[in-house]
């Protein structure tokens, strides 16, 4: 198991945007699946987001993301639209080595031909990745993949960053691994905004919390008044290990 890197502040990426979700709804072929949604994200984060299977979590995560448009409503940034990334349970890569799935993400991303290797040896450095570096992508295990999927959004250094269970189908030591990387962008100044299952999870990263059942958002509360006295019925329920709808 390799341990991240120490970090660099080459990549700071402060102030952390601010997302408003005013009234938000979402729906696909005339079935309403989410919302109305308002909220507006405060603090530095982390923001887990959290509820049962079918709440609407991912949907909320690509509507931020802006890989999904609202049926009603608004997502708005302040400032302005911040530079992103996304990581999905199930990384995507291309099919070429690992270095080459980060120097296409840069290249993407117009960085500068000249910088694009070193840049990507960096965060295969960063990430524990180095000697897997020529390594085709898709034959990585699982947690490597995950954290090559990091690598990836840490070159782009992200001002917000949203992962989607980015854990669930990890080993006790990648999941280690992810949360390390979770709390390494988050003290580079990205906003981070996940999704999780795992209460334990939510505990040991949250500062804040947006807990979600059956397409509404029942609470947004900091993480320490979520774990010891949420304000929805839905929310104690979940926490109690009720079987919430
Ligand atoms: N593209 C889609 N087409 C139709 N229905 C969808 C689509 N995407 C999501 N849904 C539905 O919207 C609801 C919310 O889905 P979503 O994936 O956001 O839930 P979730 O909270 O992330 O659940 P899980 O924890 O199981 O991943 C579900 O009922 C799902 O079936």
């Amino acid at each position: 198991m390799t341990v991240l890197q120490p970090l660099d502040t080459h990549a700071s990426v402060c102030p952390r945007a601010s997302l408003i979700f005013d009234q938000v709804t979402f729906s696909y072929q005339g079935k309403h699946l989410l919302g109305p949604c308002s909220f507006t994200l405060q603090g530095a984060g982390p923001t887990l987001v959290m509820g049962p299977n079918g709440a609407g979590k991912s949907l909320l995560l690509r509507l931020a993301h802006g890989l999904l448009a609202p049926a009603s409503g608004s997502v708005q940034w302040l400032p302005q639209r911040p530079r992103q990334a996304m990581v999905f349970q199930q990384p995507v890569m291309l099919r070429r080595s690992a270095i080459a799935n980060l120097i296409h993400a840069l290249a993407v991303n117009k960085t500068p031909r000249r910088q694009r290797q070193q840049l990507a040896e960096a965060a295969l450095e960063r990430f524990g990745l180095s000697r897997l570096a020529r390594t085709p992508a898709r034959v990585l295990s699982g947690g490597e993949q995950q954290r090559l999927a990091l690598a990836r959004a840490w070159v782009l250094a992200p001002q917000v960053l949203f992962l989607d269970e980015p854990t669930s189908a990890l080993d006790p030591a990648a999941i280690k691994a992810v949360e390390e990387a979770v709390l390494a962008f988050q003290r580079q100044g990205t906003r981070v905004v996940m999704t999780t299952h795992d209460i334990h999870q939510a505990r040991r990263l949250a500062a804040d919390v947006l807990f979600m059942a059956n397409g509404q958002l029942l609470e947004y509360t900091p993480a320490t008044q979520f774990f010891h006295q949420p304000e929805s019925s839905g929310a104690r329920a979940y926490l109690r290990g009720e079987l919430v709808e």
